[in-house]
């Protein structure tokens, strides 16, 4: 059954979402569905390119506090010879003046943490669709807040968590749901990216110059470094747990149960600093977020998933994913796969053979089209998935339940160090839905 059947038989999981006949599909403002973005920063711009190379869409409107971001963004407008869109800015808020008045179909959200969570809901209440960068909200009672308002006006809300399309994660999960990992015990992910040179510069340049943070700097230094200084927990966990909780049905027939993590002392940024600039203050700060910080969940159905967050050392990129089974395991760091009785004895095969062998059907599609867009065309899968889903009034692949699951692990995991390394409860965030949900994430190509 595909995804949007499935949506039309078994009851929308948020409450009040119609469901339309194909030819509904382009019924609204002149077969294009009207989008509006807050914060065209790197990642909004970003998404912004995506959408300016798309015809099925009309970005009405952006938003943003600084000019640059807007200065920007309005570059891009011109070089693709479009009309530029409305703007709003001017303050904290005045993304509710273009939630007012314009007419738009969904949001894209792509601003400082800090923001999603009342910029979501207030979209959600003017009745729009809700794309939101990572990070749903700061606190636990955010993420309910966030699921409450979903519910109650019916208004599907998506992380745009792209590594959930990466085409090896996809391809290992066409693996897996033809059964040769057999039945699987063990995931890992997390983020492992040198972020140093993200979390400092000198406010003129993104990347490897200075040592600024907070508004002497631009960019996610501006705000985010504030974090690491702030909070020792893991910041930013949905790069790795957004793809493996598909792998063991997570909100569909399973679900977390168990949290607990640890972090190693802070030493990192620190260091960086002094070796950048020797003397210079911000290398006296006591960075609360420890260099290396693991997370151990338990799941329902008896697996369990250690995610890693490591952003302040030097070491190259990586994910870190790890699917293990009774009959095989994939390593992303190893690049290998091995699946007994089909790889030589205590050996990998290189991953890449079985990743192309099993390439998942909506990349070998749509290949093309993603070419060139960020991320090694993942960020094209995310934002289309997105956009077709606003397009035929469905569910969202991502819905609002996976979305805060994957990322209350950032307070959840901050909570468990304050309190010792304590075990915590995971939220149910479904409310007892989990049990009859089935996992329809990326079953074939519908709904793209
Ligand atoms: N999925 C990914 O691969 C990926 C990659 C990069 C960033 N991100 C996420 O995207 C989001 C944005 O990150 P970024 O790198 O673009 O940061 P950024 O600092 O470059 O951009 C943020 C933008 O938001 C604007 N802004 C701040 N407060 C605002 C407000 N109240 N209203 C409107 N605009 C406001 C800023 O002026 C800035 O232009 C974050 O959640 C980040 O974690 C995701």
């Amino acid at each position: 059954m595909d995804r949007r059947n499935f949506i039309r038989s078994t009851a929308i999981t948020t409450a009040g979402i119609g469901v339309l006949s194909s030819t509904d599909l382009f019924a609204q403002t002149n077969g294009k569905i009207k989008i509006g973005f807050i914060g065209v920063g790197l990642r909004g711009r970003n998404h912004v390119q995506i959408a300016l190379n798309r015809d099925d869409l009309e970005i009405v409107a952006i938003c943003d506090t600084q000019e640059e971001s807007l200065a920007q963004c309005r570059k891009q407008f011109n070089a693709k010879g479009t009309k530029l869109p409305k703007e709003y800015t001017g303050g904290k808020e005045s993304y509710k003046k273009m939630l007012s008045s314009e007419k738009l179909d969904a949001v894209i959200i792509a601003t400082p943490w800090q923001f999603h969570k009342d910029q979501s809901i207030d979209a959600m209440k003017a009745g729009l669709y809700v794309g939101c960068e990572v990070i749903a909200g700061l606190t636990v009672q955010d993420h309910w807040d966030v699921v409450k308002v979903s519910e109650e006006t019916g208004k599907p809300y998506m992380t745009l968590e792209n590594v959930a399309f990466r085409r090896d994660v996809l391809a290992v999960l066409n693996m897996h749901r033809q059964g040769l990992f057999g039945e699987l015990l063990h995931l890992e992910g997390g983020y492992q990216h040198d972020l140093r040179e993200v979390l400092f510069n000198d406010g003129k340049n993104y990347y490897g110059h200075g040592v600024e943070y907070g508004p002497k700097a631009i960019s996610e230094a501006q705000w985010r470094t504030q974090f690491n200084i702030d909070q020792d927990g893991d910041l930013y966990p949905t790069h790795g747990l957004g793809p493996i909780m598909q792998f063991v049905d997570i909100n569909k027939g399973n679900r977390f149960t168990h949290i607990t993590s640890y972090s190693s002392k802070a030493r990192g940024l620190a260091a960086y600093v002094n070796k950048v600039a020797p003397g210079h203050p911000n290398g006296k700060i006591n960075y609360k977020n420890g260099d290396i910080t693991q997370t151990m969940l338990q799941c329902a159905n008896g697996e369990t998933m250690l995610l890693t967050h490591d952003t302040h050392l030097p070491r190259p990129y990586s994910i870190g994913f790890r699917v293990q089974g009774t009959d095989g395991i994939w390593m992303d760091v190893a690049k290998g796969i091995h699946i007994e009785g089909k790889s030589k004895p205590h050996t990998w095969d290189p991953a890449d053979e079985w990743v192309k062998k099993y390439d998942h059907p909506i990349w070998k599609k749509y290949e093309e089209l993603a070419n060139g867009s960020g991320h090694g065309g993942m960020d094209w899968f995310v934002f289309n998935a997105f956009i077709q889903s606003v397009k035929q009034k469905v569910q969202t692949p991502i819905d609002v339940y996976d979305s805060v699951t994957m990322s209350a692990v950032f307070p959840l995991s901050t909570e468990s160090i304050a309190k010792g390394n304590s075990t915590l409860e995971f939220p149910d965030f479904t409310k007892g839905k989990w049990k009859t949900k089935k996992n329809t994430f990326m079953l074939d190509d519908s709904g793209m």
